[in-house]
């Protein structure tokens, strides 16, 4: 579990996180929504340790990063996977490479053994007999599968995945989000993914911020999101002409 306590942040003056208080539960899939700028990738970077709170703390497990020593912030790192929009993997490496680069970071395993343990990872996102190809050779939506495998190689305890869908047609999209949240509940790991995605929304948003210019507008359920009348999240939520006609209809008695 990540407990977030009064988060704020600021860049040359200007506040881009006001205090934000906010929980992503263990063995979940906890979404951060919101319109572009409101402080969505501000804040998992904070959480990532990419940025330094200027206020407020973030707590892990029971711990909060401020009060960790060297080795237990260390350690931490190594028990946090990321899931980037573009894939991001290594175009020089083939497949079961990009899953053995961070097994030789952060572990002493022989390279048989990590070969055999990328294979394994590989397998479980069902993706089979590609382990020799370039990243260039397969789709987008197997380059997602790859990436995933990257991130999960080390079995994190925290999981942050930025716009998993992005670039992804939307079987492939539902495809990606349902994977992600199996290995999430079967790893029980803590994830925290941001989407600007309704579909994943709907999907796998076991809990749910909105944020509106850096503050906390609103939290709850996939079940609980078309039922809020807060306005900033109807607003965000019926930008989509599908969801406004959905809606429509509803109030039509359809
Ligand atoms: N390193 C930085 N230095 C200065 N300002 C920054 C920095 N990173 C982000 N910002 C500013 O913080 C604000 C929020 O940005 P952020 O990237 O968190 O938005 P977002 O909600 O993730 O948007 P999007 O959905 O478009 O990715 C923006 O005004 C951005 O310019």
């Amino acid at each position: 579990m990540i407990q977030v306590n009064n988060l704020k942040k600021s860049f040359n003056g200007e506040e881009i996180l006001k205090g934000i208080t906010a929980t992503f539960e263990k063995g979940k899939t906890n979404m951060i929504i919101g319109a572009s700028g409101s402080g969505k990738s501000v804040f998992l970077k904070n959480m990532l340790g990419l940025f330094v709170p200027d206020d407020g703390e973030i707590v892990y497990d029971g711990v909060a990063l401020n009060e960790m020593e060297i080795e237990e912030k260390s350690k931490l790192r190594t028990e946090m996977g990321m899931l980037f929009q573009h894939s991001a993997l290594f175009d020089s490496l083939n497949v079961e490479e990009n899953i053995m680069f961070p097994l030789r970071m952060f572990n002493r395993m022989r390279k048989k053994e990590r070969r055999e343990k990328a294979n394994e990872i590989l397998e479980r996102v069902n993706l089979v007999n590609l382990n020799k190809k370039m990243p260039s050779e397969i789709s987008g939506g197997q380059q997602k599968r790859v990436a995933l495998a990257r991130a999960i190689a080390n079995n994190p305890r925290f999981l942050f995945c930025d716009e998993p869908n992005s670039g992804l047609d939307p079987k492939t999209a539902t495809v990606i989000d349902n994977l992600i949240q199996e290995i999430t509940h079967e790893r029980n790991i803590t994830t925290v993914i941001i989407s600007h995605d309704m579909n994943s929304v709907m999907e796998i948003g076991e809990t749910i911020v909105f944020l509106k210019d850096g503050k906390l507008a609103w939290k709850g359920t996939n079940n609980e999101i078309f039922k809020t009348d807060n306005e900033a999240v109807t607003d965000f939520v019926y930008s989509s002409n599908l969801f406004k006609k959905v809606r429509i209809a509803q109030n039509e008695g359809f």
